[in-house]
């Protein structure tokens, strides 16, 4: 039997980890719809809804309240499961909002467990009794530590989570995971028995993510980052809540200008702009001293891309080193550098829309809130994906032809720019 409501209720606290997620829900064989905030409407046809919030970096107050939000309207909706998604490298603020929104979320649904996992191998993100790794490195260790809004410099998961949480957290490790979903089972009970209310759950391979997900069927609320989301559609089927789907990732053609616009600084996205300006395609930089200045950044960067785009596509960038993001910061402060170049960005991906862009690809969870925030986006259609974790999508709620690409900042290969706009029909 299989129902029309969803089973599967996603809440993602930006907007480049929901695509993530529906795209990983979309390609196991699940028919997932995202949506831009909470829907106002009656929930779509579908497996699982996916509703981005651009919450990881608000006041934890205010994520709290957003997610709440969002979980009530899930909940109206009849979904079964609940599942919290954040970045695969636990950006979180020392207030939040990973422990706040995870604690809300299991006081709503009156539930006194859940798991933490942010692993997803595929990306080079596992962890080890605890440790988050990014590839070979200590998340400490890598680029994530120079994030722009949430720098990560522990590496310990239970810590970092607890620091953020009122209740226990503990640990369940990669040895029980291996020898299986009743070990695993057996494990979370004896952690819950010893106070324990959120678990980090290690996970090295996607065997592990898939013992996971069947071990907390019965869980009303996950907490994770997209990996764990590739065993649930298993789960569901062998229990008869969904029916075997074939992957349905065609998205309607389109002609309309190219464009790259790139917010993030992570490792992935500098080299990713570099590969772009070596190739020797089009690129402007964004200077956020000069927008703090007033200068209109957005109405320059419009009109030299409709200069360029005839020829050909074009990228904007502000994604700068962390040497020159530091220098940014001391004069403006993290968080108005961080607006600054998020509004200007966001003007920017208007004003090409409004003027025949068609396919744009973004680069950055926040960059593509402030993106598709601007452009009035309500619903997005997965389609093929790009590298492991970014799917190309179609704008779905009105008759304009869009095709949206919404980047991680530490996704993707050097070369994905190209690649993507390569793909497209
Ligand atoms: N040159 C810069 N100086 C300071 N902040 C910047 C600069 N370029 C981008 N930013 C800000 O850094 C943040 C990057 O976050 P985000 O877009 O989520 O990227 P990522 O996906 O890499 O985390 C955004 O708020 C963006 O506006
Ligand atoms: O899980 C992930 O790493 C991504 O899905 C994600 O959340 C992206 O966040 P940003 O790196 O801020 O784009």
């Amino acid at each position: 039997m299989t129902s029309k409501k969803p089973i599967l209720g996603v809440i993602a606290d930006d907007f480049t980890g929901a695509t993530d997620v529906a795209g990983m829900l979309v390609h196991s064989g699940m028919r997932t719809v995202q949506v831009i905030g909470v829907p106002s409407g009656p929930a779509p046809a579908a497996d699982a809804v996916v509703i981005a919030l651009k919450s990881r970096t608000n006041p934890a107050s205010e994520a709290v309240e957003e997610s709440l939000a969002a979980l009530r309207w899930l909940q109206e909706a009849g979904a079964r499961q609940i599942y919290f998604k954040y970045c695969s490298t636990f950006d979180s603020t020392p207030a939040g909002n990973i422990g706040p929104v995870a604690e809300a979320l299991m006081d709503a649904l009156d539930t006194t467990f859940t798991v933490a996992c942010p692993a997803f191998p595929e990306n080079g993100r596992t962890i080890c009794r605890g440790h988050l790794f990014v590839g070979d490195e200590l998340l400490s260790d890598s680029g994530m530590r120079n994030h722009p809004l949430t720098p990560m410099t522990d590496s310990n998961l239970v810590r970092v989570l607890q620091s953020q949480c009122r209740g226990r957290v503990g640990l369940l490790r990669y040895d029980v995971l291996s020898k299986g979903v009743e070990a695993t089972r057996e494990r979370m009970k004896e952690l819950q028995a010893d106070g324990v209310r959120l678990a980090v759950a290690d996970a090295l391979d996607n065997e592990h993510l898939r013992t996971l997900a069947a071990a907390c069927a019965e869980l009303p609320l996950l907490t994770a980052g997209s990996g764990l989301a590739l065993g649930l559609p298993q789960v569901y089927r062998e229990r008869g809540w969904i029916a075997m789907h074939g992957e349905d990732t065609n998205l309607p053609k389109s002609s309309g200008y190219a464009a790259v616009l790139s917010g993030s600084c992570s490792t992935a996205s500098n080299q990713q702009v570099k590969h772009w300006i070596q190739s020797g395609r089009p690129a402007l930089p964004i200077d956020a001293l000069a927008l703090a200045e007033g200068r209109d950044e957005a109405g320059h960067a419009i009109a030299w891309a409709m200069s360029q785009l005839e020829k050909g596509s074009v990228l904007v960038y502000a994604t700068a080193e962390p040497e020159r993001v530091r220098t940014v910061q001391a004069t403006l402060g993290a968080a108005r550098a961080g607006e600054l170049v998020e509004r200007c960005l966001a003007q920017v991906a208007r004003g090409l829309v409004d003027r025949g862009v068609e396919r744009l690809v973004v680069a950055g969870g926040e960059t593509s809130g402030a993106v598709v925030k601007a452009l009035e986006v309500s619903r997005l259609r997965i389609g093929p994906l790009i590298d492991p974790g970014v799917p190309w999508t179609a704008v779905q709620d009105d008759s304009r032809s869009l095709l949206l690409a919404l980047k991680s900042g530490n996704f993707g290969s050097t070369d994905f720019f190209t690649k993507a706009l390569a793909q497209l029909p």
